[in-house]
């Protein structure tokens, strides 16, 4: 079968094969490990944990030999971002701060997806301690975006980020597994102001932000902790359905955690999906200053679509969303000030080789070890916490973020779900994007994510289509706290609608 005839396999699939003995976890392991190290160019993977991968993967075939397969993720390889702690299997948060910090437990997500089966394959890229939208700023290096990407060239588009080593390893892997191709891996991420869904939007796979609280953080190492959120990327909307009914639910070691039961979702076939008289809001705000003509062009031609197909389609009005890069900055710089703390050469990580005072002890550790955007948002933050700052501009930004909030709640008694672009524009190339290396800049690329996590509202990148440039362009849908079947479920329509390409085909040239 040549790599154009792929076939587009989920989960299910996967496990039907498994279940009939078609197919053995062993294999596609296998050949999922093998598509690492064909892939290693695009710099997905920081750690790779064959020997555990390959014992999970054997306990799996003999639970499915004898009848007792855990779960439809039994067997199944997922990558994990590499700041979710991962038992005596290195965490380095793409910083020389961890570089050699193997934690004493798994994080909840990764605990829980080993219960329901899943094979844990490795640690993926991100921007140091998930500061940024590019995974360009890690220690290991950039990770590039596998769409446009050419052997011979030094540059290459970026793969978005944070999690931008999740969305490559989820983009990249399509592996041979006996007979069958198979999609090799589904990833997780973590998402504080876009970082699951703007790396799913350049790398044109789907990227799920859930309700803040829904998923455990225990185990995350937290960024800014009233916004981050673990997040899911796959292929197709009802591989993170799956990865999300294993994920979800209460967890007492997560204080902020909902204590409500999560009721399992289950979407129709998309072909017995409808979507007529569903209300769906356009925000006219985020149609703003730096979105591309090609991504306003795409919005409106998928919006019209929705509406030749019966929902309601309307615009509406958020106006406080202007203000969301800067009162996200505020607030992000204050808590990651609070956060970093812990870092102090003594009790975790780097320990600098300067012992003449603890003070000195700190500050070479934290000097040596952090990069330039850490020790910004650090050296920020205090500013903003500082007793005489603290009212202008931390108060003021939770007073802003109150308004974002307002504006969210307002809108659902006009529309059940809204449509936004993801990211303003297509991949941008690496030599432009660090070019401009000024943090506006940066800011920007999370333009229409940041809302949602301030309102902690659940929000799913769906990639549309390809740019006149082979790149690809994606929309965002939002909904109200807990809305994730409705969310999921348009998710699951649209990709229908649209059937963008299910792999990339990055025949070197
Ligand atoms: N983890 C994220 O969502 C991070 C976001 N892009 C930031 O730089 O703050």
């Amino acid at each position: 079968m040549g790599m154009d005839k792929v076939l587009h396999t989920n989960i299910k699939i996967v496990n039907k094969l498994f279940l009939d003995g078609a197919l053995t976890p062993s294999d596609l392991i296998g050949a999922s490990l093998k598509k690492v190290i064909e892939t290693k160019q695009f710099n997905a993977f920081i750690t790779v944990s064959k020997n555990e991968a390959e014992k999970q993967a054997e306990a799996s075939l003999q639970r499915f030999k004898s009848k007792q397969s855990k779960s439809d993720l039994d067997g199944v390889p997922i990558a994990v971002k590499d700041n979710f702690c991962t038992k005596d299997i290195k965490t380095t948060c793409a910083s020389k701060m961890l570089e050699n910090f193997s934690p004493p437990y798994n994080a909840t997500v990764c605990q829980r997806l080993l219960d329901a089966g899943a094979v844990l394959v490795g640690k993926t890229n991100l921007d140091q301690f998930a500061m940024g939208s590019g995974t360009v700023d890690s220690i290991y290096g950039p990770t590039k975006n596998v769409w446009k990407c050419k052997a011979d060239s030094n540059d290459f588009h970026i793969a978005g980020g944070s999690s931008g080593g999740s969305a490559v390893a989820v983009a990249s892997g399509v592996c041979f597994g006996k007979k069958y191709w198979f999609n090799s891996f589904r990833a997780i991420g973590s998402d504080t102001g876009g970082s699951t869904r703007n790396p799913a939007s350049y790398c044109g796979v789907v990227g799920l932000k859930p309700t803040y609280g829904l998923v455990s953080r225990h185990g995350l190492i937290p960024l800014v902790n009233s916004m981050d959120v673990p997040g899911i990327l796959a292929r197709n909307v009802d591989d993170v359905v799956s990865i999300l009914n294993a994920v979800a639910g209460h967890d007492k070691q997560d204080s902020t955690c909902l204590t409500k039961p999560f009721k399992k979702i289950r979407l129709p076939p998309a072909n017995k999906m409808g979507i007529k008289g569903l209300k769906i809001g356009i925000p006219i705000e985020y149609n703003c200053e730096y979105l591309s003509d090609e991504v306003l062009d795409m919005w409106d031609e998928i919006a019209q679509t929705l509406q030749n197909e019966g929902a309601i389609v309307k615009e509406v009005s958020m106006p406080h969303t202007q203000y969301s890069i800067v009162c996200y900055s505020v607030l992000n710089q204050c808590e990651v000030a609070s956060n970093m703390a812990r870092y102090d050469g003594i009790e975790y990580g780097y320990r600098a080789d300067d012992d003449h005072s603890t003070e000195k002890l700190y500050a070479v550790s934290r000097r040596t070890a952090f990069n330039d955007i850490v020790k910004n948002r650090i050296l920020t933050g205090n500013y903003f916490l500082l007793g005489r700052n603290y009212e202008k501009y931390f108060n003021q930004a939770l007073k802003v973020r109150r308004l974002i909030m307002n504006d969210f709640d307002n809108v659902w008694e006009d529309a059940q779900l809204l449509l936004t672009p993801t990211t303003l524009t297509e991949a941008p190339l690496y030599s432009d994007f660090i070019q401009k290396t000024n943090r506006d800049q940066c800011a920007f690329q999370d333009f229409c994510t940041q809302p949602a996590n301030m309102a902690g509202i659940p929000a799913v990148s769906v990639p549309i289509k390809l740019s006149k440039n082979g790149l690809p362009l994606s929309l965002q849908i939002m909904g109200r706290n807990l809305s994730e079947p409705m969310l999921l479920a348009l998710a699951k329509y649209i990709e229908h609608l649209v059937q963008f390409p299910q792999y990339v085909n990055f025949k070197q040239k």
